[in-house]
């Protein structure tokens, strides 16, 4: 088992997502995310599966959070799909059910978008991998909401720390954590020289206005 400080996992997390290549730079040829947004960075926490000490810091810090801010949850439901794993071994940490969210019901089968059992009234926390506008965890989150579950909080790994996205939470009521963050992530790449510092002043004026990257 990791121990963890929370306070250090900012930090700690951004490191090791930098180590392991998570984080890919492509000023010139940017990325295009789920919400179409353009950008010059992604981040790739799916990557973070494939080691051990990694996952298990991540799952000791979102087990740390749910135990002392939210000790009734009773379900742990990952979204689909970057958020499953976590939300596994999470659930697992705790001795807690696991559930996940598809993005959307089934075409066939069930026809269910909540994966596993969530029942009415029960205290349920979301994992998320990745917080960029928010829209995929909100939309999982209301989901779990009409299935006529609590939903305490969305708890994800990593957070680009757009005012829209915590205002979104903010307007539906849903408190929102992440173990790692956009400041952090520049902070650490800045001080162990793993992102040039022209990358690093795009970078930072990219996040000041993301909307007018590329144009
Ligand atoms: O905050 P948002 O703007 O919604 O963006 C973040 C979402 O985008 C990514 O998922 P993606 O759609 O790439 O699917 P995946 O999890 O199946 O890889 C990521 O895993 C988050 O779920
Ligand atoms: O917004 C997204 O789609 C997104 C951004 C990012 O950095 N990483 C990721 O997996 N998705």
């Amino acid at each position: 088992m990791t121990t963890v400080s929370v306070e250090q996992l900012p930090r700690e997390i951004a490191k090791s997502l930098l180590e392991i290549e998570a984080v890919a730079l492509r000023p010139n040829e940017p990325f295009t995310w789920t919400s179409g947004l353009k950008s010059p960075i992604y981040c790739d926490n799916r990557l973070t599966m494939t080691y051990p000490a990694i996952r298990d810091l991540i799952a000791e810090g979102f087990a740390a959070v749910i135990r002392e801010r939210y000790p009734n949850a009773e379900v742990i439901a990952g979204t689909a799909t970057a958020g499953i794993p976590h939300a596994a071994w999470v659930a697992q940490k705790l001795g807690l059910p696991m559930a996940y969210i598809r993005d959307k019901a089934k075409g066939h089968g069930k026809q269910n978008q909540i994966e596993g059992r969530i029942e009415a009234g029960q205290n349920v926390v979301v994992i998320e991998d990745l917080i960029s506008t928010g829209g995929s965890s909100l939309k999982a989150a209301i989901a779990v909401q009409e299935a006529g579950a609590n939903v305490n909080a969305v708890l994800a790994i990593f957070s680009y720390q757009f005012a829209a996205a915590s205002d979104a939470f903010a307007n539906a009521g849903i408190p929102l954590e992440t173990l790692s963050n956009y400041s952090a992530l520049i902070e650490v790449a800045a001080e162990i020289g793993k992102v040039q510092s022209s990358d690093i002043e795009t970078l930072k004026s990219w996040r000041e206005n993301p909307q007018a990257f590329g144009q």
